[in-house]
């Protein structure tokens, strides 16, 4: 699978726990930085992630900070990306799921990189149920999205 991955200065130690396992599942990895701890704006960091997933270079994306709100703020104002913020591995597979996510965020300032490992581990290889109630309310997102997106 093709995974883009970004993350601040709050967030970029644990990425970097994640890239390389993610690499030894056998999945290709486009890194977004950031890379090291000078302070950096997440916004920077979660729209060139999210572009790749909506413009299809990536099938899926990961975005760190400190707490993963503002990732997962800035990545669902984007049209196309349904993004959970998860710290527990009940949560990563539900949302999965039931919701369909393309974009996970995570906090390292919450969770340790054990944990974070399992969730990514989790997210990524649990399929979306395809349920007809699920796709349903996916459908009400997609139509919410659409009513207050505005078309240049
Ligand atoms: O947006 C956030 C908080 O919801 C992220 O956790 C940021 O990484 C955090 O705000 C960065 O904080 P800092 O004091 O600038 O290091």
């Amino acid at each position: 699978m093709k995974i883009a991955i970004g993350a601040d200065h709050a967030g970029y130690r644990l990425k970097d726990e994640i890239v390389p396992m993610l690499r030894e599942m056998g999945h290709e990895i486009e890194d977004f930085g950031c890379d090291c701890s000078q302070s950096v704006d997440y916004p920077d960091y979660a729209i060139p992630v999210c572009e790749a997933v909506t413009e299809g270079r990536a099938e899926r994306g990961i975005l760190i900070c400190g707490t993963g709100i503002g990732m997962s703020i800035a990545a669902n104002k984007m049209p196309g990306i349904r993004c959970a913020l998860v710290h527990d591995m009940f949560s990563a597979k539900a949302t999965r799921e039931h919701n369909d996510t393309n974009v996970l965020a995570m906090g390292e300032r919450v969770i340790g990189p054990g944990l974070a490992q399992e969730i990514v581990r989790i997210w990524i290889e649990t399929p979306f149920s395809n349920g007809e109630r699920h796709a349903g309310r996916i459908g009400k997102v997609k139509a919410l999205e659409e009513k207050y997106t505005i078309h240049p």
